[in-house]
Parts: C-alpha cells; sequence; structure tokens
C-alpha cells in the first residue's frame, strides 16, 4: 500500500465521524474535537512507516493500556500465575459491567480487557508502591512504543479519578472477595494514569508491531516479551478486544484489535504490520466508529485478515 491509497481510505471513512459520539462519561473526554480521523501503519518487514490524517494527535491510550499492563504483569510474575488470578474468557457484556465477573460464580475476573479483569492485573504489576508500580508500567509503555516522550494527561486524569465510582465499585468488589492484595485506592490509582495517558497513531502502531514480530521490537531485532505471552495476548485481543462487539469485529475484520473509549483502536497483523488508529467518536459499544470501518478497509486492501 502506498501513501495515496491509504489517504483514499481515510478521506473515504472521514464521513464516519460524525456518526458515532464521543465518550462523555469522562468529561475531559467529551470536548475533544469529534472531526479527527488518523492512521499508522507500521511495516515489520521494511521497518517502514505509513502515517495519514491525525497521526501525531496524542489522545488518551484509555483501554487500549490493558494490552501493556498485562504484558508487564505476565513478566513479573509469569504467565500461568497471572492465570491464576484472572480468565481469558469473552465475556460478551460492556467493558465496565459487574457481569465480567459474576457470571457463574466465578472465582476470578472473565478477562483482562474488562474493567474488572483489568483492575485486578494493574494489580499485579510489581512494586513497593503504586507511585513505583506507575513508574514502571510508563517506563515500559515508552518502551514497547518506542517514544520517550509519552506523558500523563492531567486532565483527563484528574476527570477519570473523580468520575470513576463504578470503577470503585469494581475494585471494592474485587478486595471484598479476597481478590486483590493491595489497597484500592492505589491500584485504582494506577489504572486511571495509565488510561491517562497520551500517545498518537505511531505509538500504537509500534506496540502493535512488536507483538505482530512475536515479541521482538522489530526496529531494533531485541526481544522485549516473551513469544508466548505475544501469543498469548493477541489471542486475547481476537476475541476480547473490542468488548461486546469483539464476535463483529473478528467476524468482519478479521484481525486481533483493542480499542479505548478515548478513541483509538490497535490493530496486529501477525508477521506484516502493526497498526494505531484514532476518531474519538465512539459506537454504542465504545469502540471508534470511523476507526473499526477504515480498519476493515485497510485490512481487506492488504488481505490481512488472519483467517482468510
Ligand atoms: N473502554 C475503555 O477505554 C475504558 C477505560 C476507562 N478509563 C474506564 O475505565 O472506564
Amino acid at each position: 500500500m502506498n501513501q495515496k491509497v491509504l489517504e483514499e481510505l481515510v478521506k473515504k471513512n472521514k464521513q464516519y465521524c460524525c456518526k458515532g459520539k464521543n465518550a462523555d462519561y469522562i468529561p475531559a473526554l467529551a470536548k475533544i474535537n469529534p472531526n479527527q480521523l488518523g492512521i499508522t501503519l507500521y511495516n515489520i518487514k521494511t521497518n517502514e512507516t505509513l502515517s495519514v490524517g491525525d497521526s501525531s494527535v496524542r489522545f488518551a491510550i484509555e483501554s487500549i493500556s490493558k494490552v501493556p499492563a498485562l504484558l508487564l504483569a505476565i513478566e513479573d510474575n509469569g504467565l500461568s500465575n497471572v492465570l491464576k488470578h484472572i480468565n481469558t474468557e469473552a465475556t460478551g457484556f460492556a467493558f465496565n459491567s459487574p457481569l465480567n465477573m459474576e457470571i457463574n460464580h466465578a472465582k476470578h475476573p472473565l478477562n483482562p480487557f474488562v474493567n474488572i479483569g483489568a483492575i485486578e492485573t494493574t494489580s499485579l504489576i510489581k512494586g513497593n508502591s503504586s507511585d513505583e508500580c506507575y513508574r514502571r508500567l510508563l517506563t515500559f509503555i515508552k518502551e514497547i512504543c518506542h517514544d520517550n516522550t509519552i506523558s500523563l494527561n492531567e486532565e483527563i486524569y484528574q476527570s477519570e479519578s473523580k468520575t470513576g465510582d463504578i470503577n470503585r465499585s469494581l475494585a471494592y468488589y474485587l478486595k471484598g472477595n479476597n481478590m486483590l492484595s493491595k489497597d484500592v485506592e492505589g491500584v485504582l490509582e494506577v489504572y486511571f494514569k495509565q488510561c491517562s495517558l497520551n500517545v498518537t497513531t505511531q505509538n500504537i502502531a509500534m506496540m502493535a508491531s512488536v507483538l505482530a514480530n512475536k515479541g521482538m521490537k522489530p526496529w531494533d531485532n531485541k526481544r522485549l516479551i516473551s513469544e508466548e505471552s505475544a501469543t498469548l495476548v493477541k489471542s486475547v485481543m481476537t476475541t476480547a478486544g473490542l468488548y461486546d462487539e469483539s464476535g463483529e469485529f473478528s467476524a468482519h475484520v478479521g484481525i486481533p484489535g483493542k480499542s479505548g473509549v478515548g478513541g483509538g483502536l490497535m490493530g496486529v497483523a501477525p508477521n506484516q504490520f502493526g497498526l494505531g488508529i484514532f476518531s474519538p467518536p465512539l459506537d454504542s459499544s465504545g469502540n471508534s466508529l470511523a476507526g473499526i470501518k477504515l480498519l476493515k478497509d485497510v485490512v481487506d486492501e492488504l488481505h490481512l485478515n488472519i483467517f482468510d
């Protein structure tokens, strides 16, 4: 694919920005300009980057941070220990639903990519204080995104924290059922901060390229995560990366994906590309509406569907 083809696809899909709605349960996200669409493709074979549209705009990573948090928790504890705390079942429920825990009287959160499982995941990151856990996660995110300038969006963090009572209820549920070993407010501080990091589509494409490249950073060929954890994470992204829209996404787009309510969307084309997309207006499941349409067009154009 060349620049011109990608520009055409962005132009074609820009019309969908007005069909979705910015997240507003985090008030700071409601204020973001909705008329934005950007994409970055990172080719892991040639190390070339292709970017079009609003690809250097910084936006809140939100739930895409659940991927690096899980990867770091696995690096810290080993995969089998993490899986003693969190299952990998696709839940089919909204990302913040308490049903992600309660169904089947589960003894663990059902999935690391819905909020209750993500809070549990964050609690598994090692550190002597919540600040140290956050710093370690930030360092890891800078490394996997190949960008040392990634930092906290203070306004979004304050907004998340002030309005985060559903997440608080999920964390207290975990604590009350002896599933959270750390203090609730400390874990939530790390979780709200990880969601409030400012990233670009370039950053997301780089992170996706490490997963596409079986855990090796394609830009320097050094291993960052184990192949085993890259494989596991891609699989969970395929079944649960887009919450209650994951089945539709897999059926119609056909690559591992992970979304965030800031409008970000990560796509992984194994052994080929890392993809990062940004467009703030969301569909009813909380996923970037124009972002999914654009990703589908790119996947079709490049024949990346893993089920083909
Ligand atoms: N789906 C999302 O991106 C949700 C992340 C957001 N910070 C929340 O916890 O509600």
